[in-house]
């Protein structure tokens, strides 16, 4: 009773609509949010049951399984990290980037060529390496993945047409997207509306992999400014890409250790979901 009695509280004080959301996005500082999710403990590589291994080794299991390949991928929501799509650059030749703020865009590209004092994805990229276990190199797995990404776009996950004004040549075979839609939708009816807009973006049979909080009515974005964000389950999750016409092929769970909860949000758990669209 207590927590969700916190979570209204939290999320009492702020207003939650689409705009508001885009508000409080234009206050998010990329460093701070790389400090705050991709350091220890979250993202500590001696441990499994830190989040990032375990966000990895879902992501490196589903392509592992074989049946996700094609040509094009996007990843929705991309933020200023490159992580999620370690095991990705491996299966798709034509990797798309997204995300809403210029700001995230282009700490991204800046990563891309090799610009000084970027965020240091080394262990990230040795931890791939080593999931894979065909003995590359880190220096390889990040070319691997710098000559896969063609591009970094804006997108807005709540617009009919997401990626407007940018034309795909062709629809993706699959999307990735780790964290988005929970963390930029203010309500369940706004969540279920962008993943139909995104539906748009995917061909029939193209699968769709997706990494999300459990649990979670808001977090940092910078040094004391929280959004407020809503809170889902796996039981909501599963029926709204069934309802989107998906078929769930994996559906995996991860309950924070108390020690992952270092006061950046009151994310409970994480998700993560393999479905196929029908
Ligand atoms: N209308 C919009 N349309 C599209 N995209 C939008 C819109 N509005 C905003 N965005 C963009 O979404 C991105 C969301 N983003 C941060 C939230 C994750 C955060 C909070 N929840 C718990 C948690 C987090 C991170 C790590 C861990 Cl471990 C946990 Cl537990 C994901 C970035 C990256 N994918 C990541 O995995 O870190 C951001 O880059 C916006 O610019």
């Amino acid at each position: 009773m207590r927590s969700q009695r916190r979570h209204s509280m939290e999320r009492a004080d702020k207003e939650v609509s689409v705009a508001a959301m885009k508000e409080y996005y234009k206050q998010f500082d990329p460093r701070s949010y790389l400090r705050y999710n991709y350091i220890p403990p979250r993202a500590d590589f001696t441990r499994t049951d830190s989040i990032v291994p375990w966000k990895l080794s879902c992501l490196h299991r589903a392509f592992q399984e074989g049946d996700v390949h094609g040509r094009t991928l996007i990843d929705i929501g991309s933020g200023p990290t490159i992580y999620q799509l370690l095991s990705a650059c491996e299966h798709f030749s034509n990797i798309i980037m997204t995300d809403f703020l210029e700001v995230n865009r282009q700490e991204i590209r800046r990563w891309l060529h090799g610009e000084p004092d970027t965020f240091d994805w080394t262990a990230f990229l040795q931890h791939a390496c080593e999931l894979e276990g065909k003995g590359c190199s880190w220096p390889e797995k990040a070319k691997r993945l710098r000559t896969a990404i063609h591009d970094v776009i804006p997108i807005d996950v709540h617009s009919p047409n997401p990626l407007h004004p940018y034309s795909l040549p062709e629809l993706a075979d699959c999307l990735v997207s780790s964290f988005c839609l929970e963390a930029v939708s203010p309500d369940r009816t706004s969540f279920q509306k962008a993943l139909t807009n995104l539906g748009t973006l995917l061909k029939p049979n193209g699968h769709f992999l997706m990494i999300g909080a459990l649990d979670e009515s808001y977090y940092q974005v910078a040094d004391g400014v929280h959004i407020p964000v809503v809170p889902v389950d796996q039981e909501f999750v599963s029926a709204t890409l069934k309802s989107c016409g998906y078929e769930i092929c994996t559906f995996q769970c991860y309950t924070l250790p108390q020690d992952m909860k270092v006061g950046v949000d009151d994310v409970a758990g994480i998700f993560f979901v393999k479905a196929k669209k029908k």
